[in-house]
């Protein structure tokens, strides 16, 4: 434990002083990212001295759902920030876990140390993001999405000196910011090797993502030296069944020397001059081999493949698509669903996906509006798969997840070395990565007014000038925007332009709440096919899907979503999802809404025995013949929507002809 160099104090006061009198730092007293930060802040109005304001806090019920929404990045960092804990416990210091957004979600720390961090509300619930706190890690990585360290007063506001912090953004295997891990701890303490500890457990937890999604794709794992292949060092990309780059982590793209959007731009075989079979299908070879690969650029790198597909031999051996590619579930937003997909018998989908489809390829910006987690994602990433933009990219940005300062670099993109201190490379921003293909621009009703003109200006003129350069480029790319507000409320109160409205409104759809729609259960069924491997079968017991007709969901499909992904998890080796399953907070929420204690499964069953008069083997036939005749003959999708096993469909099948 050292004490903090008293030397760089004085240069922090140095600096701050330049800052305020003259406008200026010269160079060397303060990082550039400090200087920059301070220039943010001051734009953004945060008072240097904040005694008397009141800090923000989120409520309880605020901090659920901030922690319901980052769920995924909560599973996959706890651990991770346990293990960093035990490492720096007793260093007055505090391990702290935050959103995208800077809201603080968990936090383990010294008990000595927390009473002085209560007092700046740098505890759960605490938002720390740069637009309100000014300069801290947390929010300055968020904005500069790299790692920081904020020393005491390199911190903006004067109550936050007396800590030292050490943060790194999370990402997530698609290069979207998920969140920041941050050590903060005592200002007259240095820790020379925080910021390395934080990297290293950042780098663990981007990894551990990779090894729970893309069940369906094909995974390298690979490093410019071979004995790093296998380690938290390697490079980590993900190829689909033909070829196309998907998601890698940061050191991935490091080795190939290449920024995402470059990479995006790849299949495996342009990459690699290889074809993927050449890595992937070593049949019987497991752990395959580590193997040398050389990149279209003329790196070498050395690579093992890895996937959980069973059957490799579809590889293509030569460029090409797969001869048969076994279709991908429904459920995760990165799939590439079709409009079709999304008809499950709701009668007011189906009017909404019959008008989504007469716009497609008419160049009609597309707003779709509905509460949130009602699927305005999903339906957005269908409407660009069945279009013919399908083969360009799906450039989504979520206009209320990035402080302000950060929108409008994201949409429009800046130029190399635009303004003092800028990042030193360029960015090409989501407009120009969406050309030839669709741009989403989500919860489009928190665009700030400020960059509502320039959006406007872009859409008419159909090209882009990035930050801080002077260069026109023409853009070419579908429109479609989403909110959870009424659009139209919100122009008449002043708060978004009519005239950009007018624009982005070619198309007004609104999708329905879970709770209006007519197909939940074949909605549950598509979604507990997303959940389970390949070729597994789970069913809900007639209990369930009595509490799932019944229930008022007011978080839409992601609370079904959510509700299954914990049922399935309980469910173990069992084959049928009952009550039991089902979390404690939906039951809770299910009972006041019935009013009475949750239903057993006999109850239930009776609720669900056919009217009298009418023939279970009648309405059985009917199902099964509806379900095989909408799946166009493909009985395993059949058995699926059926809730049943492909054996089991082939029985009743020859038991009903
Ligand atoms: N038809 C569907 N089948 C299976 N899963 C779905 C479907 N529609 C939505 N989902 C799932 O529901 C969740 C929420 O969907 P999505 O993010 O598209 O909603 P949203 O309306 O855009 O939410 P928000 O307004 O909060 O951004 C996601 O996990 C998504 O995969």
């Amino acid at each position: 434990m050292n004490k903090f160099p008293l030397v760089s104090l004085v240069k922090i006061k140095r600096a701050r002083n330049f800052f305020f009198n003259q406008g200026a730092v010269p160079p060397g007293l303060v990082p550039e990212f400090i200087v920059r930060s301070w220039q943010r802040s001051l734009i953004n109005g945060v008072p240097v001295d904040d005694e008397s304001r009141e800090i923000p806090l989120l409520t309880g019920r605020e901090l659920t759902c901030a922690k319901e929404e980052s769920r995924d990045l909560l599973n996959h960092s706890l651990p991770v920030m346990e293990n960093l804990y035990e490492q720096i416990i007793h260093t007055s210091s505090k391990v702290l876990l935050a959103d995208a957004s800077g809201v603080v979600l968990h936090s383990y720390g010294d008990p000595d140390f927390l009473g002085r961090t209560r007092k700046v509300s740098l505890l759960p619930g605490g938002i720390w993001s740069e637009g309100i706190r000014g300069t801290n890690a947390i929010g300055t990585s968020l904005v500069e999405q790299e790692p920081v360290v904020v020393h005491s007063a390199e911190h903006f506001i004067a109550s936050n000196h007396f800590l030292t912090c050490s943060a790194s953004p999370i990402f997530d295997p698609f290069g979207r910011i998920m969140g920041v891990l941050d050590v903060s701890g005592d200002g007259r303490v240095h820790q020379p090797h925080t910021m390395a500890l934080v990297r290293i457990s950042v780098q663990q937890i981007e990894n551990q993502m990779f090894s729970c999604g893309f069940e369906h794709d094909l995974v390298l794992h690979f490093h410019v030296r071979p004995e790093f292949v296998g380690t938290m060092y390697e490079g980590i990309a993900v190829f689909s069944q033909d070829g196309k780059f998907l998601a890698a982590n940061r050191n991935a793209l490091q080795h190939l020397e290449m920024d995402r959007y470059q990479a995006e731009s790849h299949c495996f075989s342009s990459l690699f001059n290889s074809p993927l079979a050449a890595i992937f299908d070593q049949p019987g070879q497991f752990p395959r081999p580590v193997q040398q690969l050389r990149t279209c650029t003329g790196i070498t790198i050395y690579c093992r493949g890895k996937t959980r597909l069973i059957n490799t031999s579809k590889i293509p051996l030569v460029m090409g698509k797969p001869v048969s590619a076994s279709p991908a579930p429904l459920g995760d937003a990165e799939r590439k669903p079709l409009l079709e997909e999304l008809e499950l018998g709701d009668l007011g989908m189906q009017k909404l996906i019959a008008r989504a489809r007469k716009v497609l390829g008419h160049d009609i910006p597309v707003l779709l509006e509905g509460e949130s987690g009602t699927g305005k994602e999903l339906f957005a990433r269908a409407m660009h798969y069945s279009s013919s933009r399908r083969g360009g990219p799906f450039v989504a940005l979520n206009c209320a997840a990035l402080p302000e300062g950060l929108i409008e670099s994201e949409l429009f993109g800046y130029q190399e070395g635009a303004f003092t201190g800028a990042k030193r490379k360029g960015y090409s921003g989501k407009i120009r990565q969406a050309d030839g293909g669709t741009l989403f621009l989500d919860e489009i009703g928190d665009m700030p007014l400020l960059f509502q003109a320039r959006l406007l200006r872009v859409l008419q003129e159909r090209s882009v000038s990035p930050l801080g350069g002077a260069e026109l480029y023409q853009v070419d790319f579908a429109l479609i925007c989403a909110t959870n507000r009424r659009m139209r409320q919100e122009v008449e109160a002043g708060r978004f332009r009519e005239d950009l409205y007018y624009r982005l409104n070619g198309l007004l759809i609104t999708l329905p709440r879970l709770r209006q729609r007519m197909d939940r259960l074949e909605l549950a069924r598509t979604i507990i096919a997303g959940l389970v491997p390949f070729g597994r079968t789970v069913t809900m017991s007639k209990g369930v899907m009595t509490l799932f007709e019944n229930h008022p969901w007011p978080g839409n499909i992601r609370q079904m979503h959510s509700v299954l992904r914990t049922a399935v998890a309980l469910l173990g080796y069992d084959s049928e999802i009952t009550v039991d399953h089902l979390p404690e907070d939906f039951m809770e929420q299910s009972s006041l809404q019935a009013d009475a204690s949750p239903l057993r499964e006999p109850d239930a069953q009776r609720l669900l025995s056919p009217p009298q008069g009418t023939s279970l083997e009648n309405m059985e036939k009917n199902a099964i013949r509806d379900a095989v005749r909408e799946c166009r003959g493909n009985m395993a999708a059949a058995a699926r929507r059926l809730g049943i096993s492909r054996n089991t469909l082939y029985r009743k099948m020859q038991a009903l002809s």
